[in-house]
């Protein structure tokens, strides 16, 4: 991926960010590079991350997945980083696989049964993943799918993959019934295993080229050097920690391609559950070009200046010509192309808010396909693991979110938990019709 911060420059936006200033952080950077070198090197809790190109072993997933290679749908079971690498991979390469990618990382019963009620069970396959194993969402979800599948008379033991640690509940049960299985990595959080087997199995079974996007991920890695001028990944962390700095809280992740949709969901996590910590971190906004230019653009350019624009951009894509119009206001479009269309809006939204000194940088692919999209998502775990030094936050543990875990299981009689006794303690003051 190629980082383009022009319109992050304190000449262009308020807040910006001076070229002085750049130099000066780029210092910082170094010393940032150097840390994370060494936690590479020492395959270290949480910087073992950015050793997956060469860690995973694309044949290890295809043999596991082999015995459910044919599925006409995959199902997988997960939630947060157990779930949103893999969608983001089989979102983006839909258009290349006739095999359908679903995802139950929620545990709303009516979208979980008409998700299952759709599916053709006798040539369906699950992949339940959880690290710990232990999550109550994803374990509850699985018990429903597997009745679902009991009561369609579909034997699930056949069709089923697990992807789990080395014990607890999930590592159980596949022990016990002999299910094919995949070890999540050592050292490496949810969030940031996209390109191991907790984010590659759907994408293998619906036949997506495992080994371009480790290379596209292995020569983003290629590209880590002590200086942000130097390294796209590492532009990008620094230039959002230093737009931050001056007051830009909140960073809209707007990619401008649908099939990038749900690669903002999994930069929501990544970015939120990452740098969120001691009162610091920046606001992920998940947006999509050009949709949101008609419902967010207002805000981003007239609103409160506590924010900036994350462009992606693709050069390639499949492209579609504007039939001729006899509609005289619009005869212009059928002279277009709806690739041009969409080029023409990002280039006009991108210089729109530049025009009003609002701070917007552009990731640049050279197209959505499995090299360019491993490179996407290396690049900004590496831009996230870059920010957490600069910000100083232990960037690999999610401590906030075990509070409503404790009181979710108090409140459903799993234990005595005050969590769960503060839950009922809620002030109320209640507006009723
Ligand atoms: O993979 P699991 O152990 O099931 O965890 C799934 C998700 O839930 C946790 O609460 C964390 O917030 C996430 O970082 C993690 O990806």
């Amino acid at each position: 991926m190629n980082v383009d911060i022009g319109n992050a420059l304190a000449s262009v936006s308020a807040p910006g960010v001076s070229r002085g200033s750049l130099e000066a952080l780029d210092e910082q950077v170094a010393a940032a590079h150097e840390r994370i070198e060494t936690g590479r090197a020492n395959r270290e809790h949480g910087y073992e991350a950015l050793n997956l190109p060469d860690r995973t072993d694309p044949e290890t997933i295809r043999s596991a997945v082999e015995p459910i290679a044919d599925a006409d749908a995959i199902i997988t079971v997960g939630i947060g980083g157990s779930a949103l690498g893999a969608a983001t991979i089989t979102d983006a390469l839909a258009g290349e696989s006739e095999t359908e990618a679903i995802y139950l990382d929620n545990v709303d019963p009516e979208w979980v049964s008409s998700r299952l009620e759709r599916l053709p069970l006798e040539r369906t396959a699950i992949n339940v993943v959880s690290r710990s194993g232990t999550t109550a969402e994803t374990l509850a979800n699985f018990l429903v799918v597997r009745d679902a599948f009991e009561s369609a008379g579909v034997d699930w033991t056949d069709r089923t993959i697990v992807t789990t640690g080395d014990s607890g509940p999930l590592r159980d049960l596949s022990d016990r019934h002999d299910l094919p299985s995949l070890k999540v990595p050592d050292g490496v959080p949810g969030r940031f295993s996209a390109l191991s087997s907790v984010g590659l199995v759907a994408p293998a079974v619906c036949g997506h080229d495992l080994e371009a996007l480790l290379e596209g991920a292995a020569a983003e890695a290629d590209s880590l050097s002590g200086s942000l001028f130097e390294c796209p990944a590492y532009a990008y962390g620094a230039t959002t920690y230093a737009l931050d700095a001056r007051g830009a809280g909140i960073n809209a992740m707007v990619p401008y391609s649908e099939s990038l949709e749900t690669s903002a969901e999994w930069f929501a996590q990544l970015w939120a559950e990452s740098l969120g910590k001691d009162d610091l971190g920046q606001t992920p906004v998940r947006a999509l070009g050009v949709t949101d230019q008609h419902s967010q653009l207002q805000l981003y350019r007239a609103g409160p200046r506590d924010k900036f624009v994350t462009f992606v951009t693709t050069r390639q894509r499949r492209d579609r010509s504007i039939p001729e119009t006899d509609v005289e206001d619009l005869a212009y479009l059928g002279d277009a192309t709806l690739g041009e269309l969409l080029e023409a809006e990002f280039e006009a939204t991108e210089a729109s808010l530049a025009a009003a000194g609002r701070p917007n940088v552009r990731i640049e692919l050279e197209s959505v396909d499995e090299y360019e999209l491993g490179g996407f998502l290396y690049g900004m775990e590496a831009a996230c693991v870059l920010a957490g030094e600069l910000y100083g936050v232990n960037t690999f543990e999610q401590p906030a979110v075990e509070w409503a875990k404790k009181a979710t299981r108090g409140l459903l009689g799993g234990g005595a938990f005050e969590e769960a006794e503060a839950v009922a303690e809620k002030t109320e003051l209640r507006i009723e019709r």
